[in-house]
């Protein structure tokens, strides 16, 4: 199904039928079928001599597998690199999609419509292509062990996957000195490259008052205390908005703070009680800190003034991971000489011509924090270039010319990392 237009590459159409066949393993939340994405990868891995596996399980239901590949360096005493992707996507609306989320349809322009297309399952197919590629080339043996980790449970947070996995003794055991992780698109023509990632706080403030009839004004009902901290908070986000978009900051260098629940009112079976002014009212925000961020004066400003005790508000806030290392420093993977990593991965990424970005941020979250808490250098990388944004978004989509790209700059990391001798 090639339909391409004449400036196009020559499409190999062996990686593009995997990465297919892999995007259609429904392995969206609430119900990701790791079973038959570990069976698929399994079986692609079997196809690379050079390829050990191993299913490790974490949970007490072994109903969360996480598969690892190793590809055995000729000194297996030096530190490892580990290339990571996690098996799961976020649900899909398929009504809203233009093509259905878990077909994998082939567009004629060269499109490849899926859920999880660019988060992540392009860069795990691209590992295995790229490592398919180099072990057929008689003259390559890696120096250092190279592992490929294929997580679960990375979107609801890393939790039973990645979060466990680190701690384990199975993690300890392949002493890795060097970590890729996910990365994101970037619309232009220069890969992205983020040497860390946001730490996320769930907030859910909450309201008490006095509730009473409909019809009355009075003061210090739940709503209206609830809404006195939506208005603060909102202040504070436009602040911090402010800041992007005078040109001050990037998006992911300042704090966001959204709404993303409000709950309250008196339900009844058409709805909700119309004349109740409700006793409690509460609502949530999904909070994001950059890794410069100070969490106490954050703790402090929620606690004075985003849900003050005197308005009659409480609060709970529920830190999704790491903010600090083992050694308290902030959670970032240097991107200057002092890091040997960075070079050897920039000068592979020009090699490949390709060209990088100034370092970032990520906005969101990922399983690299994990590894950085451990104090392991970790990159997120995914290289998609002139490529929209559109990780969670309907229509997510990866260019087949794009995905193959990424196998070739794959390939010349994967070379340069394996090979690297030094002694960072
Ligand atoms: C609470 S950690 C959740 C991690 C998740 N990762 C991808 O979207 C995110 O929300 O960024
Ligand atoms: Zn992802
Ligand atoms: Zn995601």
């Amino acid at each position: 199904k090639n339909h391409h237009q004449s400036t196009d590459p020559p499409i190999d159409p062996i990686p593009i039928t995997r990465f297919r066949e892999y995007l259609r393993i429904i392995t969206a939340h609430p119900t990701p079928d790791y079973t038959s994405a570990i069976n698929y990868l399994l079986n692609l891995s079997s196809e690379i001599p050079s390829l050990q596996s191993e299913v490790l399980y974490f949970t007490p239901q072994k109903d969360k597998p996480l598969l690892l590949l190793t590809w055995a360096g000729s000194d297996p005493t030096l530190p490892s690199i580990l290339l990571n992707s996690h098996l799961d996507s976020v649900p899909a609306e398929p009504h809203k999609w233009v093509h259905p989320p878990f077909s994998a349809h082939y567009a004629g322009d060269g499109k490849i419509f899926a859920r999880g297309a660019q988060d992540d399952k392009c860069i795990g197919i691209q590992y295995l292509e790229a490592i398919k590629s180099l072990s057929q080339e008689n003259q390559f043996r890696p120096l250092r062990n190279l592992h490929i980790s294929f997580v679960p449970d990375e979107e609801t947070g890393g939790f039973d996957g990645m979060a466990k996995f680190v701690e384990s003794e199975e993690f300890k055991k392949l002493n890795v000195g060097f970590v890729l992780d996910e990365g994101q698109a970037s619309p232009g023509d220069e890969y992205r490259v983020f040497y860390a990632d946001r730490s996320p706080w769930h907030i859910v403030i909450k309201a008490v008052g006095i509730p009473g009839h409909g019809s009355r004004m009075y003061d210090n009902c739940a709503m209206e205390n609830l809404m006195k901290s939506i208005e603060v908070i909102n202040k504070f986000r436009d602040a911090e908005f402010d800041k992007v978009k005078a040109g001050l900051a990037m998006n992911s260098e300042v704090i966001s703070a959204n709404p993303v629940f409000l709950n309250a009112g008196t339900p009844s079976p058409t709805g909700f009680v119309m004349n109740m002014q409700p006793s409690e009212a509460e609502a949530g925000f999904d909070v994001r800190l950059p890794p410069t961020a100070d969490p106490d004066s954050l703790r402090r400003r929620i606690a004075e003034e985003w849900a003050p005790a005197w308005r009659n508000m409480t609060f709970k806030i529920t830190e999704k991971g790491p903010l600090r290392d083992y050694l308290g420093r902030p959670l970032l993977t240097h991107t200057n000489d002092s890091n040997p990593w960075w070079s050897v991965f920039k000068d592979a990424v020009i090699a490949a011509s390709g060209k990088l970005a100034k370092p970032e941020i990520l906005a969101s979250t990922t399983d690299a924090r994990f590894m950085r808490q451990l104090g392991i250098p970790t990159l997120g990388f995914s290289p998609m270039k002139n490529t929209p944004i559109l990780l969670h978004d309907h229509n997510e989509f990866l260019k087949d010319s794009v995905f193959l790209e990424g196998i070739k700059v794959y390939k010349s990391i994967i070379r340069s990392l394996t090979s690297f001798a030094g002694s960072p």
